[in-house]
């Protein structure tokens, strides 16, 4: 239960002082509730219902005792209104409380929500490629959820606690013999069913196994459909949808007889042990029927208190496998932080002068296999040129333009920026510098004027129709029932890929950076398009430094310098003309498959 420790610690921490005066209303709700219990039997017996001995009964003896002091009508009706008093009392703590409980809540889960997307997002990139996507947003929605639950049976199970040890106080001094046995067969009963709570949470664990499993399917499912349906593999994702329904069908019902068990073993165990007590206090021990409605009223109290003490203890386990995800995740996000508060707080952007640098850089994706995705890569890339990085597919061209954007960390080597090393201090200056256009571009499913605002939100439409000229989107925006104002669906689904790209590049240009980085930002246009997107680019060239990954050679004969990669070793470095007349180099084998370049 090291989740359940760890929330009741960050709930006290968030709330502090509310959650003491939660519990000092606590106790008072169970003393006024334990007052009342007092004034029942005298009550009875004023009513002349029953008649019973108070004798034997400390305090309601000598309760008893002060109203035979008042006249028999007026005793009742002090007895009447106190008897309200404390209900109201006890209604106005409660009203009070669930108040301040909810308050406590819902505060709680906004600030964890923050602070898990905040230490989500401020995580460095080896993070995210070692994360699944889909566990990251049922992280954030589902468990977060269950967190929400988990932190309502905590507060029932503290109120229960407090309820009960005071009743519990107050039964001892009422019937100390009566008490003292059914608290010690509560106990009993609490411990033994530590069976239930293991079982309890590894259902949880289970659960929660099974959900990850259902989110990362239905997501790759999505993603994939176009894929799914052009291969009519619609009956196997069916076949493997049904399994894993079966299977969360299974463990909910195998968790519900669980619940089901463990009450029915209480409810059971209740009724014998009043059977019991009622037996041995009328037979063996000639009890008084004051003491023995003291027991049943007693039982009646404080067993269903310890049952739900047990139910709150079982719904915890079960959510405890979704605290200890969320905390898991907030620890290895901390561990993996790449931003701080003091790097976000200043705006502080690079303009590039001399340019970047690799110094013998190697990177590992995987330090534990021997494949290196970049080797001792040494290059200079002079700012306002146009370096393009070719090579074959997997040669290391996105890990390449990663590192320089201090993304991912060198393992040996190191990057530098203007001379000046790349650390976590200056990474986000850079960033800050860098329109980065990938090769999966980022599009969101809004209008196309708040995309493209994205980088800059406080841009004109003026501006944004420049930067759609430079890409050579502006006639096909122009084109659009709505426009700037056209909602282009869910990762930009309602455009063309060539459409997509131009946009984002359109995206890129409005910031005006320092950096333009293309990673196969052009690869799908056709050849006009493209045309017009080159010579967009060789316009721009000297006024900032462009980094140009593409696989169509084509599209580079403008570069200022061209790096060739080849299994995440630079084999060769020159212009383009350089290096396409270098016989026998690799630049040029990759000309000569590519039909119709100019070499
Ligand atoms: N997230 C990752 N985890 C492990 N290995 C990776 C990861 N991303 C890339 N790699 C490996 O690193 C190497 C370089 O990959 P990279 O994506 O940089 O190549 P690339 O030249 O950009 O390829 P492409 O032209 O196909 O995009 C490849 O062997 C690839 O399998």
């Amino acid at each position: 239960m090291r989740g359940i420790r760890y929330f009741i610690g960050r709930i006290y921490r968030y709330s502090g002082p509310i959650l003491l005066y939660n519990f000092i209303a606590m106790l008072f709700i169970g003393v006024l509730q334990s007052i009342g219990f007092v004034f029942i039997i005298p009550l009875l017996n004023m009513t002349g219902i029953v008649a019973l001995d108070m004798s034997s009964v400390p305090v309601v003896s000598d309760l008893m005792g002060k109203l035979e002091g008042i006249a028999n009508e007026q005793s009742l009706l002090a007895v009447l209104i106190v008897y309200i008093l404390l209900i109201v009392g006890q209604s106005l703590f409660n009203w009070h409380l669930s108040m301040q409980n909810k308050r406590i809540q819902q505060g709680f889960i906004r600030q964890l929500r923050e602070d898990t997307y905040r230490s989500i997002i401020r995580a460095n990139w080896s993070f995210f490629l070692a994360q699944r996507k889909s566990d990251l947003v049922k992280l954030m929605t589902t468990e977060i959820g269950n967190v929400k639950k988990g932190l309502n049976y905590t507060l029932q199970f503290l109120s229960s606690l407090i309820l009960t040890s005071v009743k519990v106080g107050a039964a001892v001094i009422l019937a100390p013999g009566i008490a003292l046995t059914i608290i010690s067969i509560g106990a009993a009963l609490l411990l033994c069913s530590r069976y239930f709570t293991r079982r309890a949470k590894q259902f949880g664990y289970d659960n929660l196994m099974l959900s990850k499993v259902y989110a990362a399917g239905i997501t790759d499912h999505l993603n994939g459909m176009k894929d799914i349906k052009g291969n009519t593999l619609e009956t196997a994702h069916e076949a493997w949808m049904t399994d894993l329904c079966g299977q969360v069908e299974r463990n909910s019902i195998d968790f519900a007889k669980l619940k089901a068990s463990s009450q029915f073993i209480y409810q059971t165990v209740s009724a014998v042990l009043l059977a019991i007590f009622v037996y041995f206090l009328l037979n063996m021990f000639q009890s008084q029927p004051a003491e023995l409605l003291l027991v049943i009223m007693l039982f009646a109290s404080i067993w269903p208190m310890i049952v739900r003490i047990q139910i709150s203890v079982e719904k915890l386990a079960a959510m405890a496998p979704s605290f200890e995800s969320v905390i898991h995740l907030q620890q290895l996000c901390l561990s993996e932080r790449e931003l701080g508060e003091e790097q976000l707080a200043h705006d502080r952007r690079i303009n590039l002068r001399q340019g970047l640098t690799c110094r013998s850089v190697s990177f590992r994706y995987n330090r534990e296999r021997e494949h290196y995705a970049l080797n001792n890569v040494s290059l200079h890339i002079a700012a306002g040129g146009l370096t393009a990085i070719v090579g074959a597919s997997g040669a290391g061209k996105t890990t390449l333009v990663d590192m320089l954007m201090g993304l991912n960390e060198p393992e040996c080597g190191e990057v530098l920026v203007d001379g000046e090393r790349l650390t976590c201090d200056n990474a986000i200056a850079l960033r800050r510098s860098i329109s980065y256009v990938s090769q999966d571009p980022f599009l969101f499913n809004a209008s196309i004027r708040d995309n493209l605002k994205l980088l800059q939100p406080e841009a004109a439409d003026d501006r944004l129709w420049k930067a759609l000229e430079l890409a050579a989107a502006a006639k096909f925006v122009k084109r659009l029932p709505h426009g700037l104002d056209t909602f282009i669906g869910d990762r930009g689904v309602r455009l063309s890929g060539g459409e997509k790209q131009r946009l984002v590049l359109a995206r890129a240009l409005l910031r005006e950076p320092s950096i333009l980085i293309l990673d196969e930002a052009t690869s799908a246009l056709d050849t006009e398009t493209e045309w017009r997107v080159q010579e967009t680019l060789a316009r721009l060239q000297g006024t900032m430094t462009m980094i140009v990954i593409a696989h169509r050679l084509s599209t580079i004969r403008h570069a200022d310098q061209v790096v060739v990669l080849d299994g995440g070793e630079v084999r060769q470095v020159g212009t383009y003309q350089e290096l396409a007349n270098e016989r026998g180099g690799l630049f040029s084998k990759l000309l000569g498959k590519q039909v119709g370049v100019p070499s």
